[in-house]
């Protein structure tokens, strides 16, 4: 039966093209289409240079298209804005600012009240496990406590969508895996909208409800799979055979583009 929602967020017909008309141009992304609704978790899985973080940063607003067109609730995006935050792969933190200034920044640049801004920043602060080390700078901080900050400041400004690029790829197997349920504990208490970017097919599948097949350059969405598994997830859900199976699909999707890849002399 066709989906009647309104979707949070629309994207139609994306082509992203970088250098156009020069020696080095790249086609990125290909008409790229999609709807996703809220309280959503979309993962995006795709061959390396497939254009994952170039559609991410599209949704964004960090890159303009080169033709198509982004909605969220209805309204065009023309660039980044507060309905939107993002979760970089390297961090992104102020080396200068300690842990409380760099979860504030989003809140003090919207120019909320210092009340607000106080209680906004302890409370994901404390939602992240990072409750003492408010005044720490970052390089003060384990690789996983950065990220940490990096998720409560992306929360932090309360955005409707989370875009996170690989957000766990700098993180040890074990934090990873505390990290991934307390996302998914906070997208279920603050039901938010998450577009999540990984290499990790296992991760993927745990901690989302759609996920996105993309195919080797030009980037397409050639498959859109549907993760039936009720949440919460645990570490049971890992054992159930139709998990197995999702992973082996999407396993099986991505040897098929890197060998295509390879062919074509790219790998
Ligand atoms: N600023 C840019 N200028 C020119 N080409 C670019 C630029 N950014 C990305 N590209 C190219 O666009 C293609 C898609 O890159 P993108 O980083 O989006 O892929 P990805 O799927 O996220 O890759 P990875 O999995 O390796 O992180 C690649 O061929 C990349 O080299």
């Amino acid at each position: 039966m066709a989906d009647t929602r309104i979707p949070l967020l629309k994207f139609d017909s994306i082509n992203v093209v970088y250098n156009q008309g020069k020696a080095n141009q790249v086609h990125a992304l290909k008409d790229v289409s999609g709807e996703i609704h809220e309280g959503e978790f979309v993962s995006i899985i795709g061959p390396s240079g497939c254009g994952k973080s170039t559609l991410l940063h599209t949704l964004d607003g960090l890159i303009k298209p080169t033709s198509g067109s982004i909605h969220v609730n209805g309204r065009q995006v023309e660039g980044p804005g507060g309905d939107r935050a993002m979760v970089f792969q390297d961090f992104a933190l102020m080396p200068w600012h300690t842990v409380y200034q760099n979860v504030a920044f989003g809140l003090r640049l919207a120019g909320k009240p210092d009340r607000e801004i106080r209680e906004r920043v302890m409370h994901y602060i404390q939602l992240v496990g990072l409750e003492g080390f408010e005044g720490k700078y970052p390089h003060q901080l384990s690789g996983g406590m950065k990220q940490r900050v990096g998720i409560a400041r992306a929360f932090a400004v309360d955005p409707k969508v989370l875009l996170m690029d690989e957000p766990f790829s700098a993180i040890d197997e074990q934090t990873r895996e505390i990290m991934q349920e307390e996302v998914l504990k906070i997208m279920l208490y603050e039901k938010k909208t998450v577009i999540f970017i990984t290499h990790s097919i296992d991760e993927a599948v745990f901690l989302s409800n759609r996920i996105f097949l993309m195919s080797v350059r030009p980037g397409k969405i050639v498959d859109d799979l549907k993760i039936d598994v009720p949440y919460p997830r645990t570490l049971e859900t890992k054992t159930l055979p139709e998990y197995q199976s999702y992973k082996a699909k999407i396993w099986d999707h991505l040897k098929g583009e890197v060998a295509r890849q390879y062919l074509r002399g790219e790998a």
